[in-house]
This record gives structure tokens, sequence and C-alpha cells, in this order.
């Protein structure tokens, strides 16, 4: 019997690789001659790159970069020397996990430590840039990104727009010509964990400025904001980009990400799994077991269970998900191929507890559900 444990992270618990280690355990203790293959997976955001730095030859790299609060911090990124490729996630450096709930804002963090980490990838010589675009404590729309990478975002007064989407209200001119010129030169590929459009009711700032510390109100001024900053690149470049599927991504940086770095953008989780060589390992499994903190509705934009699920449906291997929570509307996931879903809480218990105690409560949940399978099989 083969299992497959392809779960994403849990947030504000564990990364993706320490639950599927937690996951096997579980496994084993119900079937120690079952066949695991470990598979840490990601849908763009925090996590993706230990992922892909699980599943492929890239090597991991170290930077002192920006975080979104303008503080020196160390971030990783991934290098593959034979395809010279560098593997760069947002939020290893401007991620929403550096900062503390007191600390988040989502009106003056930047993105210019990714911008940073970029460059550094280029003067390592890469020629394609795989850039992971989610899970960040940003709401600039990449503005602070496209500053380091040397664009000019200048207000009426002729000077440098500061840091923070906010201020993105008072852009009057664009200068590209001191953009880095290596990047016209390299393939760039982003990958989105979420398929939201910049501005709107689904945009960055309404649907992920809150978990950011935005206020209804500060949400309003940065959908201006946004709106503004859509309208001048698209006055400079004759192409609005503001209603394409994932610009909203990562803040909105995925907006900036094809307007001015003409990136490919991919949806996260289809991409994730074509790098780790996700459909073999899935034909040699019986079972597959998934799961991330929360299973909801809006899972179904392209996070991981539910693209596991996808794809685990086509070929017929029942997809299992253990999520730290089953939230409002997870229901839908049985339409996208979940076989069973389960909560991990094993009574009344804080979210404290949850996160503390999820790795154990994880190889638990495994253990039943591998239980339960060879009964069946
Ligand atoms: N073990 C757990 N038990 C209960 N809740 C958890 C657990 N682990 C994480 N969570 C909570 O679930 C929520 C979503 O976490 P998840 O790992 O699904 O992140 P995500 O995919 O980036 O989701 P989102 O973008 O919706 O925040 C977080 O608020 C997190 O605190
Ligand atoms: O970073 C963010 O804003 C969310 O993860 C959506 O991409």
């Amino acid at each position: 019997m083969r299992i497959l444990l392809a779960p994403d992270s849990y947030k504000d618990s564990l990364s993706a690789s320490e639950a599927a280690a937690a996951l096997a355990k579980g496994v084993m203790r119900a079937a120690p001659q079952a066949e695991i293959d470990e598979c840490p997976m990601g849908d763009g955001g925090e996590g993706t790159l230990d992922a892909l730095l699980t599943a492929t030859l890239a090597e991991q790299r170290i930077a002192i970069v920006n975080d979104a609060l303008g503080r020196a911090c160390k971030a990783r990124w991934g290098w593959d020397p034979e395809s010279q490729t560098a593997f760069i996630e947002l939020a290893e450096a401007c991620g929403l996990q550096r900062l503390s709930t007191e600390e988040r804002t989502a009106l003056y963090s930047s993105s210019y430590g990714f911008g940073e980490l970029i460059k550094i990838a280029l003067d390592h010589g890469a020629k394609r840039l795989v850039l992971l675009l989610g899970g960040s404590a940003t709401n600039d729309a990449g503005a602070g990104m496209l500053q380091a990478l040397g664009v000019q975002l200048v207000n009426n007064e002729g000077t440098s727009l500061s840091a923070g989407g906010i201020n993105l209200s008072d852009l009057k001119q664009i200068g590209w010509d001191k953009l880095d010129t290596r990047l016209h030169e390299v393939i760039i590929e982003a990958i989105l964990d979420v398929d939201n459009p910049l501005v709107g009711k689904q945009g960055a700032s309404a649907v992920f400025g809150p978990q950011k510390g935005a206020t209804p109100e500060e949400v309003e001024r940065l959908d201006k904001a946004f709106c503004h900053f859509a309208d001048v690149v698209s006055d400079n470049l004759g192409h609005d980009y503001r209603d394409i599927a994932g610009v909203g991504a990562a803040g909105g940086l995925g907006f900036s990400a094809v307007a001015f770095l003409k990136a490919k953008l991919c949806p996260g989780i289809e991409r994730v799994m074509s790098h780790v060589g996700f459909e073999d390992r899935l034909s040699n499994a019986d079972l597959v077991i998934t799961g991330e903190g929360r299973l909801d509705i809006q899972s179904l934009s392209g996070k991981t269970p539910i693209g596991i699920a996808r794809q685990a449906k086509q070929v017929g291997v029942p997809a299992v998900v253990i999520a730290g929570h089953l939230g409002a509307g997870w229901e839908k996931a049985y339409e996208e191929g979940v076989t069973s879903a389960f909560s991990l809480a094993d009574g009344p218990i804080t979210l404290n507890d949850a996160t503390s105690r999820c790795g154990e409560l994880l190889t638990t949940q495994a253990e039943s559900i591998t239980r339960l399978f060879i009964k069946r099989k």
C-alpha cells in the first residue's frame, strides 16, 4: 500500500515538511508496512520555497534584505545551478509570519525586500526566476519591489513615494529608465496562491487587507489607491491589467509582476505540482492525504488541498483532507474531488492549543484514517 502525504503548511503551526513528517508518523503506527511518499506542498504562499527545496535539486541560499517594515532580516531563496533558476518566495522576506499582530500594517508595509532578493538572484546570474507570491504582510501592489528594481514612482512634488500601498494614491509619474535591464533577458514565472483581481470586492485589499491589519475604512482607501495606480499604469502602457485573475495575489504584487516584469502568471498549486513531479507520484499512490490550517470556501480558489483533490479525482485516487479547522463553505470541497475531510480538534480546544498541538493531532488523525483505509482495502 502506497500513501502519498502532500500537506501544505498549517499557518502559525507547522511547515509543510513538518506536517508531512507528522502524518507519516501516524501512517506508520497504523501500517508499518506502507510505502510512504512525503511530498510537502505549497500553493505559492509561505512555505512553497520549502516544498520546492525538498522536491527539486535547488540549493538553499541566504541573503540579508528588508522585511515588510524595512528591518534587516535573513531570507532564504533557492538556486538551481543546472538550469540557472532562482526560486524566490515573497513571504521569506515580507511574509505575514514575520510580524506580530500589533506590527501588521496594510497601509505602510512594503515589498522592497522581495525586489532586493530578485536583484540578488540576477547578480547570481539567474536566467529564470520563479517568483512565489502569497502569504505577504504587504499590500502595496508591488510598489516596493519595483522601487528596489529601479522603477521610479514619483508624486506631485517630484519625490519618490514612501513605503506602503496607501502612498500609491499620490502617484503622478512612473520612471522606467532605471529599471534593471537584466529583467528583460530572463524568463519570469509568477506562481500565485490565489486568483483574485487587483481591486474591487474580490480584490487584494478587500479580501486580504484585513489579515494584514486593515480596517474597513483603510481597505477602501487602499482599494482607491490601487485603482489610481492601475489607471496610471494603463495610461503609460496602453493596457489595463487590473482584472486579470491572480494579479491581486501577494497584496497586489501580481499586478506589477505582469505589468512591469512581464511575468507569466501561473496558478500556484498546479505549477508547484508540476515542479515536484506530483502526477507521477500520485499515479503510484493508493491514497493521498493533504491538508492546511483551514479548509473553507476560499480553499476553492486555488489552495493546495483542492488542487490535489482535483487531480486525485481524475486518476481515481481517494483524497483525504486533514484541516486545522473546517471553515464556512468547506463542504463544497466534495464537489472538487475531496473524499472526506477532518478537522484536527479532538475536543473543545482554543486556537492556541490547536496550533501548538498541531503535529500530535495530525499524527493521531493520520493513524485513524489509515486504519480505516486498510480495513476497507
Ligand atoms: N492546527 C490548527 N488548528 C486550527 N486552526 C489552525 C491550525 N493551523 C492553522 N490554523 C489557522 O487556519 C488559518 C488558515 O491557515 P492556512 O494554513 O489555511 O493558511 P492559508 O492557506 O494561507 O489561508 P488564508 O490565506 O485563508 O489565511 C490561520 O488563521 C491559522 O491560524
Ligand atoms: O499574500 C497575500 O495577500 C495572500 O496570500 C493572497 O495572495
